[in-house]
């Protein structure tokens, strides 16, 4: 399993980049934005955002499209089954009471009854996938299949319960973090006009699908999505319970069993980390100008200072593989749309954290098409 692990993230690179032209995003995405900038109507960004993601890692791990980002919205049991279940999971992690909880569980009542159903409905999704793709391997065990569980499956003898947990692994780790890092940096853009027109300038310079090679040269856009990942960083606190008795470079002893948390959302906002001015949304601080070229060249910072990803030996195993599925997106959307929240003025949105943060109530925008060469005058 961990050899299989081990190559995950060029794996999963290697996956997006043949399929980078993402399906629903040639041709679901532009659809609804395009049918929703014809009218006054408003979108929830954010559920849009989570639809695609979920459909995109789907395709990608298990070769499986969901279909839940279709222009008729379908309505999404799974979602919402997921969505209880994390949160109620979380609950349990900060509850100042586990005694409640467990006892709740124990007579199968309130909500350790709904998470038991939500989590029945998740995993029996999960073992489906599962269960139609070894069947798959079996039927056609000469064709190579490209996706993600395809290769696990072939090259280690996962049982079908660990092959389950992954596949509930991958979409957890795929399908809220991506959609939740987009919803935030749509805001900031929107409301910082000097960034949105320099992304504008950096897509405008590529092709109007752009490849591989073009989507990864796109360094603004990648400064932009550190930095608004640095103000709402998606696992905004991270717990490690302690194996062993250790003590921390500043002397704290740990305990073996001490749970040892870190927080990358109070992090992102250190003045001794980030300067004075680390409330400013300012994608400058990642990129430095080149002084014979004027091309930016980004200038990444360590793990231990921008944790957003984890750290080594467990970094995130999606990390290059999300950069590249926000940027292509960032790309689409801003070329021909722009995105105006309609919450009204000095309302400020709320960032809401179960295992990972996204916007509470969801993202309402209306969608404009942009001008060909209207908007950077
Ligand atoms: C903006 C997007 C993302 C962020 C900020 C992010 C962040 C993180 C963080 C903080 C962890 C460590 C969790 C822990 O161990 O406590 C993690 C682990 C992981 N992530 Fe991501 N992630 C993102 C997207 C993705 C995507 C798209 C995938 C691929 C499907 C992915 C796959 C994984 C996996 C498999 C792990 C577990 C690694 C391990 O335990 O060794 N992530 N991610």
């Amino acid at each position: 399993i961990y050899q299989a692990m081990n190559s995950i993230p060029s794996l999963l690179e290697s996956l997006l980049r043949q399929s980078l032209i993402l399906n629903s995003l040639t041709v679901s995405f532009p659809y609804i934005l395009s049918a929703a900038a014809t009218t006054t109507s408003v979108l929830d960004m954010q559920d849009i955002l989570e639809r695609f993601t979920f459909d995109n890692i789907c395709k990608i791990a298990f070769d499986f499209d969901p279909e839940y980002l279709l222009p008729s919205l379908p309505l999404t049991e799974f979602a919402v089954a997921f969505e209880y279940a994390t949160k109620m999971s979380t609950n349990r992690f900060i509850s100042l009471f586990p005694i409640i909880w467990k006892v709740k569980r124990l007579l199968d009542i309130g909500s350790e009854k709904y998470l038991r159903i939500a989590t029945t409905e998740v995993r029996k999704f999960a073992q489906n996938i599962v269960r139609k793709k070894k069947q798959e391997l079996h039927e056609k065990s000469s064709v190579q299949k490209d996706d993600l569980l395809s290769r696990i499956l072939n090259s280690s003898s996962l049982n079908e319960t660990l092959a389950t947990d992954m596949a509930i692994s991958f979409i957890l780790a795929g399908r809220g973090t991506t959609s939740a890092a987009l919803t935030w940096f749509f805001r900031l853009v929107s409301n910082n006009s000097h960034v949105e027109e320099e992304l504008i300038r950096e897509i405008r310079k590529k092709s109007e699908s752009p490849v591989y090679e073009e989507v990864k040269d796109m360094v603004y856009i990648h400064a932009s999505l550190c930095e608004s990942m640095r103000l709402y960083p998606i696992v905004a606190a991270d717990t490690k319970v302690a194996a062993s008795d250790d003590v921390l470079p500043d002397g704290t002893l740990v305990k073996k069993g001490n749970r040892v948390t870190y927080h990358p959302d109070a992090m992102g906002r250190l003045e001794k980390l980030w300067g004075v001015d680390w409330q400013e949304f300012r994608p400058e601080r990642w990129l430095e100008k080149d002084s014979i070229t004027g091309e930016w060249n980004f200038i990444p910072k360590d793990a231990y200072t921008y944790p957003v990803f984890q750290a080594e030996p467990r970094i995130c195993l999606g990390k290059e593989m999300a950069f590249l599925q926000m940027k292509r997106i960032v790309a689409g959307v801003l070329r021909d749309f722009r995105v105006v929240p309609t919450l009204e003025k000095g309302r400020e949105p709320v960032y809401i954290s179960f295992f990972t943060s996204k916007m509470k109530g969801g993202f309402p925008v209306r969608i404009q098409k942009r001008g060909i060469d209207v908007d950077l005058e």
